[in-house]
């Protein structure tokens, strides 16, 4: 997956996601003022849901935000006066973006662990350093304004952390795009939204969306981990299982096997195993005909085509097995890291860049009237074995 298709699948579509979202909110507007007390209590009880589903599934940060969002709620509709929260807007405003900028570059870690009471003194010492900057800048307003530039006013400085917060977590995003750190990029935006533009979205409208995309987050990561493979990114065996459960009469399975992977493991290393896995698996997955292509485990690939019987798939796997056979695998030389930039670049000059190139075997079978898929399955495995057997690096079936 490159690294632009995968900050704009986990960063730019969910971001263009809610603002869609908030769009089409903002259109319907007027037909939805007669649902607002079910609007005004959505915030309770989705972002209660947040909190126990994000600790049930130990994502521990999007579980403090939401019981930071449900606080901040409860305390704004019901607690503090609007001259009291105008009187704190900024120290909130600052304190909560420097708290939620915070959770960006810490861990999950469990809720039962000393790690509760470093976030609980993380998030006072925000408190109180958002607390002192606001103190500091009105004290010295004077004295700033003589030193700064005419564009340093009041409320540009007291809210230039906040600025930077969100560059910086943007940044991380765009670098290390995951679905969590985007629901807590876009918890800052709204956030700042919420103290900076208030007519644009409701507080109630913004909470809501918040805990749905809280929700959304957890339970589509916990689908992620359980099928996905993490070294190579294709769907893993339990996928495969799943996908069984789909399947017609007609199909055909195909197994793949990379040839000599013990003894290129020997040679090169696991690191580097693992790269050529990563490789060999892109490789698979651009399988072309309908083929959907799985990582059954360790240097094992299989590849489901439904509806297609094993004459119409071969060629589709021959180009797989070609694709790979031809493809200069280029290594990254961990050597290179510690060298100075002088040597780096007289290597580079002598072209000593580590290619290597591996093969796979392909065994396929068609299912059969009153076969199980294991069945099925264990057919494609001989054909394996056949391919090996014959010299590897072909297709059998
Ligand atoms: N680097 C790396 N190696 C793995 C991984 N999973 C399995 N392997 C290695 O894959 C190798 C599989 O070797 P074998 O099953 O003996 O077969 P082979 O060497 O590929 O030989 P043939 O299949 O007969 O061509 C073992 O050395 C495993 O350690 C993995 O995730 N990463």
């Amino acid at each position: 997956m490159s690294a632009f298709y995968h900050s704009c699948r986990y960063f730019l579509l969910p971001v263009l996601f809610v603002a869609g979202a908030l769009a089409a909110i903002s259109f319907y507007q007027v037909n939805l003022q007669q649902w607002q007390q079910i609007i005004d209590q959505l915030p309770y009880w989705l972002l209660t849901a947040a909190i126990i589903i994000a600790l049930q599934f130990n994502r521990s940060r999007l579980g403090y935000l939401a019981l930071l969002l449900l606080g901040y709620y409860f305390y704004s509709t019901e607690l503090a006066s609007s001259a009291e929260q105008q009187l704190y807007w900024q120290q909130i405003l600052l304190g909560g973006g420097l708290v939620i900028s915070w959770f960006a570059f810490i861990k999950d870690r469990g809720v039962l662990s000393p790690h509760f009471f470093i976030r609980l003194i993380g998030i006072t010492v925000c408190m109180a350093a958002s607390f002192f900057w606001v103190w500091f800048n009105t004290e010295y307003q004077q004295q700033l304004d003589d030193y700064l530039p005419a564009n340093g006013q009041i409320n540009f400085r007291v809210l230039l952390p906040l600025y930077l917060c969100v560059s910086l977590v943007w940044i991380l995003g765009l670098w290390r795009a995951n679905l969590v750190h985007t629901s807590i990029f876009i918890s800052l935006i709204l956030w700042g939204a919420h103290f900076l533009a208030p007519e644009l979205v409701a507080l109630s409208i913004s909470m809501t969306l918040l805990a749905a995309l809280y929700i959304l987050t957890v339970l589509s990561d916990s689908y992620f981990l359980a099928y996905r493979d993490e070294l190579t990114g294709l769907a893993s065996r339990r996928a495969l299982f799943n996908l069984v459960l789909s399947l017609g009469r007609k199909y055909s399975v195909a197994m793949v096997d990379i040839d000599h992977f013990k003894k290129f493991n020997d040679t090169y290393g696991h690191d580097v195993g693992d790269q050529v896995l990563k490789l060999v698996a892109s490789k698979i997955a651009a399988v072309r005909g309908g083929g959907k292509a799985f990582r059954y485990g360790g240097e094992e690939f299989t590849i489901i085509f439904s509806r297609k019987d094993v004459q119409s798939v071969l060629e589709h796997l021959e180009a797989v097995r070609e694709a790979v056979e031809d493809y200069d695998i280029v290594l990254r030389d961990e050597q290179r890291k510690s060298q100075s930039k002088a040597t780096r670049s007289k290597d580079q000059s002598r072209n000593q860049f580590k290619t290597v190139s591996v093969t796979i075997s392909i065994g396929v079978a068609e299912h059969e009237n009153g076969e199980t898929f294991e069945q099925t399955m264990k057919r494609s495995d001989q054909a394996l074995y056949k391919a090996k057997k014959k010299g590897r690096n072909q297709v059998c079936s």
